[in-house]
């Protein structure tokens, strides 16, 4: 008997992942397929629209030894659209098509020597329709991934059959070919070659590529590196799998200002999000969202200031009157006393202690440090009698009005304010009585290392070979603890095989695996440069689909520093996705130790702290936001107390201790190192004791000892007696 088929129906629903009962699709589709003889009862899955979970079931079903032959993906047409142009709106399936095809390009497993085989998205496309008969429709709809066939389909039941009906008969064939063509016969033309026989135009590459990319250019071989002569020699990626000769030997990616990388961090990172939360102490580090306003007057009632004795002081206008002379003691107030005071009659002193309410006709206190006992009780319990000794006592002397130190009603905490760990913002809310608060939610950052020469720090066995201890993610996440966010360790991903990494940055994506809950920030070290197993570039643009934003950056330490997001459709109910972000950061940094540690201070601190809800109440600056001086670390101004080496292309970030002197009340820099290899971006220890990164514009010569330059401080600093002359 002939072996039947298997496909795979994948319904890409947000209503219906979570109320399958309501899809009609998969019923709609599976009797076409049925009435063809020649498949599998097909198997199916519900997602939320959310290309992770879309390319997480595509993995599941292309990429396992129980591979299928086609996988129809029905609906998920909202997702990839953040352009309003109506021609964009026309062509949702073409894109989802294409964002398909961007993101399933992967590396494949079996790397073939010295063949070129090009995954670049349009050579993706084009070789698809070459082995489908999908040429003839107008939209590239279909695409292959390893052996699967993969066909986007309308999300109605009408469209999807309608569109499946058009090309059923032609599937098992397509098929076949699908699983006999492998990615050698598909790519050795030459990816211009296939474009053009299939007729795929240019204007659509545009179309897609402005709005993912916003524009500027990089990688996928359009800038290709003037070094190269024919087009189909360029290498398409930095790819394990191209050989030699495909391989980048220039970086394609544009090396930015460290200025221009902050304002494209700025930009991508999503406005801070609200949460209601408990006033604890857990709020340390959180900034307020929404204006609080006191539900509480503080004191509540009119309160003694001092331990003593409550008066009824003559006021103003009966001047002459003198509070001197000896009263007899009538009540005593403590603090917390409950129900009603007695009036205090006039003739009369009631002894109150410090914060006690003040009976009822009192209007002045007496501190006891101004009376004497006159007499007492006759059972000595007691006090009588009591001498006021002071003649000049006013009304509301010692007393503190109600609401005179909070007035009920007034705003205690702004939109914008920090609470401190001084506690000066926790007491106030707890003073009012406030049990709640409006906060922006920190973010979740995790943390992954990159690379097979990487050992745990604390593996007990003695490094062989290349071995070397992962010092970057200790580090990292220490310095992010310190800074109050909270972090996921993310472990460490090998180069080899790629899927790894991919599936650590997906997974911590999800909410998987390691990470119990979704990060909103992925930080990388590692694999970043130009290395044939620095993976990272390509990994997130292709198996992710993300955006590269900037691969280099002209710094020292710190150059191959890279930053992407990745789209990302909250799945879920309501209250989980308000705790999710539309779009996801991954700050990809160097491996070498010293560099990621400059370049999570440099970079992903500004990010986080407007994730953080930081810088918005900075008006001035709001032509230039990602200058806002609560973003990042403080910059001050140091004086160099010996020589600094200048590099003659890129601004340095020297590893420095900063002191304030006692001596001139200046803040002095000395470098954690100069000779040998002490500023050396494989060397951790220039960051040791350092607490500031000294600003050393790209120039020749040195910094002069006495110069005054720019410092980022990043600790905390102490006194000295340092004082330089020159
Ligand atoms: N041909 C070129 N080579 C390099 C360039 C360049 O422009 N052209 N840039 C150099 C610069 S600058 C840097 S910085 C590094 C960046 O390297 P990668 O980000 O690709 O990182 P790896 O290659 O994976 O590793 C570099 C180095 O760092 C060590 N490492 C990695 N991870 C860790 C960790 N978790 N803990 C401790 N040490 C780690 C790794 O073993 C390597 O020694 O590229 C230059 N090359
Ligand atoms: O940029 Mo790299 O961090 O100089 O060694
Ligand atoms: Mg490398």
């Amino acid at each position: 008997m002939e072996t039947k088929l298997k496909a795979a129906i994948l319904i890409v629903s947000d209503t219906a992942s979570k109320d399958p009962a309501s899809d009609k699709v998969v019923d709609a589709l599976t009797p076409i397929l049925a009435a063809e003889g020649k498949w599998e009862p097909p198997a199916f899955r519900i997602v939320p629209d959310s290309v992770l979970e879309i390319q997480q079931s595509i993995h599941d079903w292309a990429d396992s030894p129980n591979w299928y032959n086609l996988i129809l993906l029905s609906g998920g047409t909202g997702f990839a659209i953040k352009d309003n142009t109506p021609e964009v709106r026309d062509s949702d399936l073409l894109d989802l098509g294409l964002m398909l095809m961007t993101s399933l390009g992967r590396v494949p497993s079996n790397p073939t020597p010295c063949a070129g085989t090009s995954t670049s998205r349009h050579g993706m496309i084009a070789a698809s329709l070459k082995v489908t008969p999908f040429a003839m429709m107008a939209r590239p709809v279909a695409g292959v991934r390893n052996k699967t066939l993969i066909i986007t389909l309308p999300g109605s039941p009408k469209g999807a059959m309608e569109n499946l009906d058009a090309v059923v008969k032609l599937l098992p064939h397509a098929c076949l070919q699908s699983a006999g063509a492998n990615s050698r016969d598909l790519h050795s033309g030459g990816v211009k070659k296939l474009e053009s026989e299939a007729g795929v135009g240019d204007h659509k590459h545009h179309h897609h590529h402005n709005h993912h990319h916003h524009g500027h250019d990089h990688g996928h071989g359009h800038k290709a590196p003037k070094a190269h002569t024919s087009p189909s020699e360029r290498p398409q990626s930095n790819d394990p799998s191209a050989g030699p000769n495909r391989r980048y030997r220039s970086s394609p990616y544009p090396m930015l200002s460290v200025d221009e990388a902050l304002r494209r961090i700025n930009e991508q990172t999503p406005e801070p999000e609200v949460v209601e939360v408990p006033v604890t102490t857990s709020l340390i580090g959180s900034v307020i969202a929404e204006d609080v306003y006191a539900a509480e007057a503080v004191p509540a009632y009119r309160a003694s200031i001092v331990d003593g004795y409550a008066v009824i002081a003559p006021d103003s206008s009966a001047a002459g009157q003198s509070t001197k002379g000896i009263f007899p003691v009538a009540s005593i107030t403590h603090a917390n006393v409950g129900g009603n005071l007695e009036p205090l009659q006039p003739g009369t002193i009631a002894r109150i202690t410090t914060g006690a309410p003040l009976p009822p006709n009192a209007n002045a206190v007496v501190m006891v440090e101004d009376t004497t006992l006159d007499s007492c009780t006759s059972d000595g319990q007691e006090e009588a009698t009591v001498e006021i000794l002071a003649e000049d006592i006013e009304p509301g002397e010692n007393v503190r009005e109600p609401g005179s130190d909070v007035t009920l009603g007034s705003k205690i905490v702004a939109r914008g304010d920090l609470i401190s760990p001084v506690g000066g913002e926790i007491g106030l809310l707890a003073s009012t009585g406030t049990k709640t608060v409006k906060v922006f939610r920190k973010p979740r950052v995790g943390v992954l290392s990159t690379g097979d020469e990487l050992v745990e720090h604390n593996d007990p066995r003695t490094l062989t070979g290349g071995q070397i201890r992962d010092s970057n993610r200790p580090s990292l996440l220490s310095c992010l603890n310190s800074w109050g966010f909270e972090t996921v360790d993310l472990g460490i991903a090998r180069d080899t095989p790629v899927s790894e990494l991919e599936h650590a940055l997906r997974d911590s994506l999800r909410g998987v695996g390691r990470a119990s809950a979704s990060v909103d920030v992925i930080i990388t070290t590692g694999g970043v440069s130009m290395g044939e197993l620095d993976l990272l570039k390509p990994t997130i643009e292709r198996s992710l689909g993300g955006t590269i934003h900037f691969g280099r950056v002209a710094m020292k330490p710190g150059k191959p520093t890279t930053f992407a997001t990745v789209p990302f459709k909250p799945t879920g109910d309501a209250t989980s996705s308000q705790q999710e972000r539309q779009s996801k950061l991954i700050f990809s940094l160097p491996g070498n130790p010293a560099s990621a540690l400059v370049t999570l201070n440099l970079f992903v601190l500004p990010s986080l702290h407007k994730l953080a809800g930081l810088g918005h109440s900075s008006q001035a600056l709001s032509s230039k936001p990602w200058l806002a001086p609560q973003l990042g670390l403080p910059r001050v101004a140091v004086v160099l107390t010996h020589h600094f080496p200048l590099d003659p292309k890129r601004t340095e970030y020297h590893r420095a201790v900063v002191t304030a002197s006692r001596s001139d009340g200046r803040l002095y820099a000395t470098s954690t190192g100069v000779e040998g290899a002490g500023q050396r971006s494989s060397k951790v220890g220039s960051l040791a004791k350092a607490n500031a990164l000294v600003v050393l514009r790209a120039g020749r010569g040195v910094g002069i000892k006495g110069e005054i330059v720019e410092a980022l401080l990043m600790g905390d600093v102490h006194g000295s007696d340092t004082r330089v002359i020159c």
